[in-house]
C-alpha cells in the first residue's frame, strides 16, 4: 500500500538528474512537464481567456510551454513575464512561444490564471509589487492553477515565504513535495494533482495511501483477531471512547479498565474497574492481550504514571497516547519501548522531543529514529513516520476533526488494528485512514463519539 512519493527539492532535482544520466534530454523533461500540465488546465478551463505569468527559471519554461500547447488548441493566451528567462530550458521554451510576452507588472487579469513564476528552486520571499500582483490576478480569475507549487511556498517545509494566494488547483510536476502536504502551504489550494512527467521518483516518503483490509478468516475467533487492553485512569470518559473504538476497528475483543465506573459503554467491551496499579499489573498479565492502549483519561499524577509503568512492564505490543506522552516526557523517552506506537498531537510532541530541526516531516522521522517507535505526528497535515526511514502524511482530512476526543478515537483506532496486524507502521496508517474517512462520513459538526458509529461503513469501503 503506498500513496504518491513525495521528494524535497534536493531529491526532486537528483531524480532529474539521474533522468539526464541516462540519456533524457533536459528540454525533453520541460516539454513533457508543460505538456501534462497544459491537459490538467485544458479539461479544467476549456477555451477560457487565460494569462500565464512566467518566472525567471524552469518553472517559468514550464509556463511559456502551457501557453504554447494551449494556444495550439485555440485558447486565447496571453503571457506575462518576470524579467529574463535565465536556464537554458526556460529560454529555448519562451523561443518556441511565438506570442507576445506582457510585462507582469502591467499585465491586465483573465478568466483563467496559471501561476509559473516559481517552483522548487525559490530561495527567498517574493517582492512585495510582485506578492501583491499576483494576488490581484488570482482574485480577479475565476479558475487559476499554480505549477508545481504556489509561487512564494517553501517547497521543503511548506512554509509562506511571502503572503500566498489561495489558488483553485495545484499540479504537482513529476513528484509529491513536501508543501503540497505540509500546512500552511497545503492549505493554498484546493484540488492537488500530480502529473507524470515519465521519470522514476524513489522515496522513502508518501502520501497517505488509501487502505487494503481483510475480513477476518473464517476459522478467525475473538482472540486471533486480537485482544485490545485500554488502561484508563480517572476519566474515564475517554478511555471509553478509545475502547469503543477499538471495538469498531476490526479487533476481536476488548477490555477496558479504568479507575473510576465508566459510563454506559456497549455491553461487548468488558469493563473493569480497577484502581490500583498492582491490578493494572495482573489485568494486563492475560497472555492474549495482543496490544495495551495507555494515555487517555490517564491522568497524570502518581497513580497515573504507576499504571503507565505497569501496562510498560507488560511487554505487550503498546499505544502511546496523551498523558502517557506527557508523563513520559517527564520520565524520559528512554522507557518507550521499540515498536510502539506513539500519537502525539504538537504540544504533546514537543514535549517529548523539545524544538527538532526541520519540517514537520523531518521532526517526525527523527522522533521515530531516536525512540524506535513509530509516530503518528497529528494536525491537520499528520505525518505516520516510522523507525526506518518511511513516512506517509495526510491530506485533506475534514477540520471538523478538530474537536475534543477524537484523539482518544485515533488512540483506540490504532490499537485495534496493531492487534489486528502486529505491524505498527501499517496500523498506524490504517487507523490515520479510517479516523479521516469516519470523519468525511459524519459531516459537518460531528463530536467524537459520531465517529464510532461511521468507522463499520469506512472499514466496509475498503474490504
Ligand atoms: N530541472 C528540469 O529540467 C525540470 C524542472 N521543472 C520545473 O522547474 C522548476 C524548478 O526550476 P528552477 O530550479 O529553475 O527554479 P524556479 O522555481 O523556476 O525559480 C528559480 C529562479 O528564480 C530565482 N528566484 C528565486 N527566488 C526568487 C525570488 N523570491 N524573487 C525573484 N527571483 C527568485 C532564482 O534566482 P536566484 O535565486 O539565483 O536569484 C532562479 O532564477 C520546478 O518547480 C518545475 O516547475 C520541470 O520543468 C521539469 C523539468
Ligand atoms: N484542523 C484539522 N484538520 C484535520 N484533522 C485535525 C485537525 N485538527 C485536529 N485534527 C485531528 O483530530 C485529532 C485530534 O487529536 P487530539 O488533539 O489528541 O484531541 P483530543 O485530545 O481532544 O482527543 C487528531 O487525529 C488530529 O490529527
Ligand atoms: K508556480
Amino acid at each position: 500500500m503506498q500513496g504518491l512519493p513525495v521528494l524535497t527539492a534536493a531529491a526532486m532535482r537528483a531524480a532529474e538528474q539521474a533522468a539526464f544520466d541516462a540519456g533524457v534530454p533536459e528540454y525533453d523533461l520541460m516539454e513533457r512537464a508543460g505538456a501534462a500540465a497544459a491537459e490538467v488546465i485544458w479539461r479544467a478551463g476549456g477555451r477560457r481567456e487565460t494569462l500565464v505569468l512566467c518566472g525567471p527559471g524552469n518553472n517559468g519554461g514550464d509556463g511559456f510551454v502551457i501557453a504554447r500547447l494551449l494556444r495550439g488548441r485555440g485558447v486565447p493566451v496571453r503571457v506575462a513575464a518576470l524579467g529574463e528567462s535565465r536556464t537554458e530550458s526556460s529560454k529555448r521554451a519562451r523561443g518556441a512561444w511565438d506570442g507576445p510576452v506582457e510585462s507582469l507588472a502591467d499585465a491586465a487579469p483573465a478568466a483563467q490564471l496559471v501561476d509559473a513564476l516559481f517552483g522548487t528552486g525559490l530561495t527567498r520571499g517574493l517582492d512585495e509589487k510582485v506578492a501583491g500582483k499576483l494576488d490581484e490576478l488570482v482574485c480577479r480569475a475565476s479558475l487559476s492553477h499554480s505549477i508545481d507549487l504556489p509561487s512564494g511556498v517553501a517547497t521543503d517545509d511548506g512554509a509562506l515565504l511571502s503572503p500566498v494566494p489561495h489558488f483553485g488547483t495545484c499540479i504537482a510536476l513529476g513528484a509529491l513535495k513536501p508543501a503540497h502536504l505540509l500546512h500552511p502551504a497545503a492549505d493554498r489550494f484546493d484540488r492537488l494533482v500530480c502529473a507524470d512527467i515519465g521519470i522514476p521518483v524513489p522515496s522513502a516518503i508518501h502520501s497517505l495511501a488509501v487502505p487494503d483490509l481483510q475480513a477476518p478468516e473464517p476459522e478467525a475467533h475473538k482472540y486471533t483477531r486480537g485482544l485490545v487492553a485500554v488502561i484508563g485512569g480517572g476519566m474515564a470518559g475517554a478511555s471509553l471512547l478509545a475502547a469503543r473504538a477499538a471495538a469498531h476497528s476490526g479487533a476481536g475483543s476488548i477490555r477496558h479498565f479504568a479507575a473510576v465506573v465508566a459510563g454506559s459503554g456497549p455491553d461487548a467491551i468488558v469493563h473493569r474497574h480497577v484502581v490500583a496499579p498492582a491490578d493494572i499489573t495482573e489485568a494486563v498479565s492475560d497472555k492474549r492481550i495482543a496490544t495495551v492502549l495507555v494515555g487517555p483519561g490517564l491522568g497524570r499524577d502518581e497513580d497515573g504514571r504507576a499504571r503507565m509503568e505497569a501496562a510498560l512492564a507488560s511487554g505487550h505490543r503498546i499505544v502511546l497516547d496523551a498523558d502517557a506522552l506527557t508523563l513520559l516526557g517527564e520520565k524520559g523517552r528512554d522507557a518507550i519501548p521499540a515498536g510502539a506506537i506513539l500519537t502525539p498531537h504538537e504540544g504533546e510532541f514537543v514535549r517529548l522531543f523539545g524544538d527538532l530541526p526541520g519540517s514537520k516531516i523531518d521532526r517526525a522521522l527523527e522522533a521515530a529514529r531516536l525512540t524506535q517507535a513509530v509516530v503518528i505526528y497529528k494536525g491537520p497535515d499528520s505525518v505516520i513516520a516510522a523507525p526506518d526511514g518511511r513516512a506517509a502524511v495526510t491530506r485533506g482530512f475534514s477540520s471538523w476533526l478538530s474537536t475534543a476526543g477524537t484523539g482518544d478515537v485515533l488512540a483506540g483506532l490504532a490499537a485495534g488494528r496493531l492487534a489486528v496486524t502486529g505491524d505498527p507502521f501499517r496500523a498506524a496508517c490504517e487507523a490515520v485512514w479510517l479516523h479521516g474517512e469516519a470523519a468525511r462520513r459524519a459531516g459537518p459538526a460531528f463530536i467524537a463519539d459520531d465517529l464510532i458509529g461511521t468507522l463499520p461503513a469506512a472499514i466496509a469501503s475498503r474490504l
